[in-house]
């Protein structure tokens, strides 16, 4: 029974662009890896390991992130302090379902601004302590470790500002914590201040955390329906559990085909939204896709485009650059929105008249058939994904999906999706320039690494 997610034409994505082969193949080792895989992510053994968490948030209670979600809604900001998976899923939902522009905060008519710090840049926190009145907005720190530099950066010096203009006992009247049940630094803040908090389970890792508190509380309060969000990855999970071949599961397909397309030589993988509010989803997909699959030398480079932005900056490599890449060109067949374009008034303008009475999402639309059409033409593997339209339960779909498809390639490339291991030289090499006890070896390695670089200098 289809539930009208989404629809995923994949005719020229097959290697060697042929038709699905059969009896033996490649095709069919795969289509039995992938049921493999599958039952590896779904076996009861795994179910409540670290990393696996995520496979049960479609069906979790929403009800403590629904009321934090009407708390916060009573303010005109809410600053989300966080970084990577702390920050990009709320990012990514407030942008694709409220007021889908690229180039502004998200906001709704009903609710409150939503700020993320997701830098420790001090221009960007000072910026945004200067644009909300501290008595109205709420400060939402979340981070599963508890302990990233960026996060409590941001966190020690936003939340002495509240204090500071507010007074404590007020200010913690206005904090929400989000993080792990019961370990981490900021689960010890919460059990000594007493101030509100969400858990973010244990075996749910940050880059799988969109669809739990994490990227929910902040958007309920936007006015998101999360219950539909969450409804929309229901029900694309019970779709991949219905659907045992690679032709009907559109997870399956997905991750077979990066992975025959990896063999191939092509480990990039372009996601190209023709759509503004997609932006950020491109975002939360690079970090799930880089960090759950680099590693080991393997994996794929997840690049972020943006349709019609990217055809006038990237379309150029990617139609006649190095034939390394997969595309995946996403459309919105019904954007609500309608601009129906005026014919031109100006005599200077005539040759404009093409334009008259289109509409412009028909027109990004043509746009968006255009470009896939350029690269299935230039036999560039090519897939279209298309979804009715840009709403809660679409997107929990997608989102849902593509946490499968990453779990299963990583399966299929032998490496563990859900750790992150080399992310933390970087840390360690942080602590030890900024002089933090017990990493002064890190820090004098460091700056030996550092000295190679400058070790050859032009500067002008
Ligand atoms: O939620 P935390 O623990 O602050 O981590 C933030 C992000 O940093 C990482 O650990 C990478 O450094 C990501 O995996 C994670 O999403």
């Amino acid at each position: 029974m289809t539930q009208n997610l989404l629809k995923l034409d994949f005719g020229a994505a097959l290697p060697e662009g042929g038709s699905v082969p059969r009896n033996g193949s490649e095709w069919d080792a795969l289509e039995e890896a992938l049921r493999d895989a599958d039952g590896w992510l779904r076996s009861d053994a795994n179910r409540r390991r670290d990393g696996f968490g995520w496979l049960d948030l479609p069906q979790a209670d929403l009800a403590e992130v629904i009321e934090a979600g009407q708390w916060l809604a009573a303010f005109d900001a809410v600053i989300q302090v966080g970084i990577g998976g702390s920050a990009l899923g709320s990012l990514m939902v407030a942008n694709a379902l409220l007021h889908p522009c690229h180039n502004e905060l998200s906001r709704s008519e009903r609710g409150p601004r939503l700020y993320v710090a997701d830098n420790a840049d001090p221009a960007g926190t000072r910026a945004l302590w200067e644009m909300v009145d501290p008595s109205r907005t709420a400060l939402v720190v979340v981070s599963k470790s508890g302990s990233t530099a960026e996060t409590m950066a941001n966190f020690l010096w936003l939340w002495e500002n509240l204090k500071k203009v507010l007074g404590e006992e007020r200010a913690l009247k206005q904090l929400l914590v989000v993080t792990d049940p019961e370990k981490g630094l900021l689960r010890a803040f919460v059990a000594e201040k007493k101030c509100r908090s969400l858990p973010l389970p244990s075996t749910v890792g940050g880059r799988y955390s969109v669809l739990s508190a994490v990227g929910l509380a902040a958007s309920a309060a936007l006015g998101v329906d999360v219950t539909d969000l969450q409804a929309g990855a229901r029900a694309m999970d019970e779709v991949l559990l219905g659907a045992g071949t690679m032709e009907e599961n559109p997870a399956w397909l997905l991750a077979g085909l990066h992975w025959l397309h990896f063999l191939r030589g092509r480990n990039m993988t372009v996601l190209m939204p023709y759509a503004d509010g997609l932006r950020d989803f491109t975002e939360w997909f690079a970090q799930l896709w880089g960090e759950s699959l680099g590693k080991e030398g393997k994996g794929s480079t997840p690049l972020r485009a943006l349709g019609a932005v990217d055809q006038h900056s990237q379309v150029q490599l990617y139609t006649a650059g190095p034939d390394d890449k997969l595309f995946t060109i996403i459309d919105v067949a019904d954007r609500g929105e309608r601009l129906i374009l005026p014919s031109p008034s100006d005599a200077s303008l005539a040759p404009l008249a093409y334009l008259g009475g289109q509409e412009m999402g028909a027109m990004l639309q043509a746009e968006a058939r255009a470009t896939a059409a350029t690269l299935a033409s230039l036999g560039r593997p090519v897939l279209w994904l298309e979804i009715p339209r840009l709403d809660a339960f679409r997107l929990g779909g997608l989102v849902y999906l593509y946490e499968v498809v990453t779990a299963l390639t990583g399966r299929l490339l032998s490496v563990d999706p859900f750790d992150q291991p080399g992310v933390e030289q970087g840390k360690r090499f942080t602590y030890g320039l900024m002089g933090r006890k017990g990493f002064e070896e890190e820090g004098r390695k460091s700056t030996e690494a550092f000295a190679r670089i400058e070790s050859r200098t032009v500067s002008c």
